[in-house]
């Protein structure tokens, strides 16, 4: 197939097929492809909650209308509802109910039953049109040939007769060899969807999967855009300023999970081993010594990664401004003494003790664990990537409350405690801003962005 884009080349990858390389320079927050879904499941919690087709949520005063014939699927209106029903709910709005309450249905793990839902919607949508005489579906014909264009993931991924799926009446017409091809391209293109970066659905969108390979430290990341009456669409956003040539990548997993975790499902569900510049580091760089037992030479070290990044990723000079984005592949110049942080075990304690103090307090405690995972967030993750600019605006509003609940104490903070707070919140504040204008809005209204504008003005108050 021939694919010709504005800011993208898709030319020959030694093991991988082809790669998307930039056929200009791009701007950091550039939008470099956009594109709907071919096909979408809302993860079960979220059935009702938003709409099944355009994923709008409904603001106060609205609601959703259901589906008169399965009751099971919601609509913000008749223009999601008719569009949804033409491509492919009135193939199994009949039998809808009875297969989520099939035994076979039941018996899958939820994880499964939402890959089953969509698997099962994907095959309505490749099917030979005239079969159902589904004329919207030909609009997305495009979609469905660059579905078929997709590499096939690892044979060792199962057989679709495994799996219970929601048919129409005449699936004898569907051919074996046609689900054996869409369950071929499905487990290594399916995107978790999200909002504000939390799931809330799964998603298939082939362009996106065609272009874009993998890598731990990317240079760009997927975005969801959930627009009124239009299916739910997929932007890929440049997270730095790329120059003309550059591979254009994405993360297929969180590049702060565990290295063996990254490279086992990197190798289960993609078939191949990665090696990015944070791959290769965490290769060299193994065994990761231990972290040390004292409370005080744990403390060392994690002052000591504070310092390496307030110097080498934030570049911090009292007399300069903050720059303009985080460091890229921080991790490469960590000195060794300071490895052990990179453990695997550290980062998820840390996450759970900021969790856990800034919802319950004590807030100082919040900001003292907050701060040195944004140092390991800023070191791990690659330049602006949104869950450090997540993290650092949730550290804002957890200084902010310090502040507040120092000042309502019944032994208050004195003045001088209370201005390193505030100087503290502003810093973080800085970086969120810095790294979500660059991500942009995603999802539902009212995110990140907004909670940065009320941050900003409680702070200048
Ligand atoms: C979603 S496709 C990416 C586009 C693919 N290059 C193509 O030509 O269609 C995913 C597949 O690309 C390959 N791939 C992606 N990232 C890779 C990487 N960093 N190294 C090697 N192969 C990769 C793997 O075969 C993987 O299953």
């Amino acid at each position: 197939m021939e694919y010709a884009f504005d800011s993208i080349h898709l030319t020959a990858h030694p093991t991988a097929r082809s790669q998307a390389t930039a056929s200009r320079a791009i701007g950091a927050g550039s939008t470099v492809l956009a594109a709907p879904a071919l096909a979408t499941t809302l993860i079960p919690s979220e059935k009702g909650r938003r709409c099944d087709y355009c994923h709008l949520v409904p603001t106060e005063g609205e609601k959703l209308f259901k589906c008169t014939g399965c009751a099971a699927f919601w609509y913000c209106g008749t223009a999601c509802q008719t569009k949804q029903w033409n491509v492919h709910h009135r193939k199994v709005c009949k039998r809808y109910n009875r297969y989520t309450a099939s035994i076979e249905y039941q018996a899958m793990p939820p994880g499964h039953r939402t890959d089953a839902l969509m698997l099962s919607q994907l095959l309505l949508e490749v099917f030979p049109k005239d079969e159902f005489g589904i004329e919207a579906a030909t609009h997305r014909s495009d979609a469905v040939a660059h579905f078929f264009d997709l590499l096939k993931g690892p044979a060792s991924r199962g057989n679709p007769t495994q799996i219970s799926l929601c048919r129409p009446s005449n699936s004898a017409a569907v051919p074996p060899s046609i689900i054996e091809e869409v369950f071929a391209r499905f487990g290594n293109n399916n995107f978790i969807v999200h909002s504000h970066l939390n799931s809330y659905a799964h998603g298939v969108f082939p362009l996106a999967s065609r272009l874009f390979n993998h890598s731990c430290v990317p240079n760009c990341a997927s975005k969801y855009v959930i627009t009124s009456t239009e299916m739910m669409g997929m932007e890929i956003v440049a997270l730095r300023d790329i120059e003309f040539g550059d591979e254009l990548t994405i993360p297929y997993l969180d590049p702060a999970l565990p290295f063996d975790i990254r490279q086992n499902t990197l190798q289960e569900s993609y078939g191949f081993t990665c090696n990015c510049s944070l791959c290769n580091f965490q290769r060299a760089s193994a065994p990761i010594p231990p972290l040390p037992t004292s409370p005080e030479r744990l403390s060392a070290l994690e002052a000591g990664l504070c310092a390496f990044v307030a110097v080498h990723v934030l570049q911090l000079d009292p007399s300069a401004p903050p720059p303009v984005s985080m460091g890229a592949d921080a991790f490469s110049s960590l000195p060794s003494e300071l490895h052990p942080l990179l453990g695997e075990g550290y980062l998820p304690t840390l996450s759970e003790e900021f969790s856990r103090a800034s919802h319950e307090g004590p807030y100082d405690r919040a900001v003292a664990a907050g701060r040195v995972l944004l140092a390991l967030y800023a070191v791990l993750y690659p330049q602006n990537y949104p869950q450090t600019g997540m993290h650092a605006l949730e550290l804002t509003k957890t200084a902010w409350n310090a502040i507040i609940a120092g000042e309502r104490s019944e032994a208050p903070l004195n003045s001088s405690a209370t201005r390193r707070l505030e100087d503290a919140a502003r810093h973080y504040l800085s970086i969120a801003s810095r790294v979500l204008e660059v991500y942009g809005p995603e999802g539902d209204m009212n995110g990140p962005l907004e909670e940065l504008g009320v941050m900003r003005s409680l702070l200048e108050a």
